[in-house]
């Protein structure tokens, strides 16, 4: 489902709106919550807002456990790193205990980070037949997600659920959950705003399926719901603007 809002600003209040009432509904039938976030520069009002009245106090924190959807293979330091431009945003500021937060591991080789965290996911997900409560997206310029890049070989990924590679065009190796795991979630939601998204926005939602050059369109959940809170500016491509169901 398309969700069409005026501006950022607009798009990350609805959203944190939106995630604040997944939450509540969800944690009235089960215990706990699962949460893939994303990096990237769109989440960080929205992390924000989170963190700030009225949503801090509605969203029980202590049934919340929280994953990343890819991470860029430095230090933990490094000012690149989804974990902690998340902390900084939103996870040191509310009450959140350290095991039920699931970083990346960047200070082992990449390789190794994406084997141990798939171990991780198994733990949580031991059926294998469904996943996150809720996957948290952004969409580059460029069609990616999560780490899923063009042409990367993560996109032709169809049995592991977290993998690594190298990312030539930013001198660094990337971590990424893959399709297959986010797509047995029972919400994906995408964040995209900004008008240097449209062309993407357009491809991914209206253009033919070519994966290798559109890698968002892999994100087509079996079971689950999908979703794009974008703004005005990024739907400006779009033939079909009404919010609701798209393909
Ligand atoms: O490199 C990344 O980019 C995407 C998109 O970031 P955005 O700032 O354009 O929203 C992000 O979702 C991903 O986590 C990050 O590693």
């Amino acid at each position: 489902m398309l969700h069409i809002y005026k501006d950022a600003n607009e798009v990350s209040h609805q959203l944190a709106e939106w995630i604040t009432s997944l939450i509540e509904r969800t944690l009235q039938n089960q215990d706990g919550f699962t949460w893939v976030l994303t990096g990237g520069n769109s989440p960080k009002q929205l992390y924000e807002l989170l963190s700030t009245s009225p949503y801090r106090e509605r969203i029980q924190w202590e049934k919340l456990h929280f994953f990343w959807g890819d991470e860029r293979a430095v230090p933990f330091e490094d000012s690149r790193n989804n974990a902690r431009m998340t902390f900084e945003a939103l996870l040191n500021k509310v009450p959140v205990k350290k095991e039920q937060v699931h970083i990346m591991q960047t200070d082992l080789a990449a390789d190794a980070a994406a084997f141990a965290y798939e171990k991780i996911l198994h733990t949580y997900f031991p059926s294998g037949n469904q996943t996150f409560d809720l996957v948290l997206n952004g969409m580059g310029d460029d069609a990616h997600t999560l780490s899923l890049f063009p042409g990367s070989p993560a996109i032709k990924e169809q049995e592991a659920w977290v993998t690594s590679f190298w990312l030539e065009a930013q001198d660094m190796y990337r971590i990424t959950l893959t399709a297959p795991v986010v797509n047995l979630a029972k919400s994906v939601v995408f964040l995209t705003f900004g008008a240097n998204k449209a062309n993407a926005l357009q491809h991914v939602l209206e253009g033919p399926e070519n994966i290798e050059l559109y890698p968002s369109q892999l994100i087509q959940p079996q079971s689950g719901e999908l979703h794009w809170f974008v703004d005005e500016a990024a739907a400006g491509g779009l033939k079909d603007k009404t919010s609701g169901n798209q393909s």
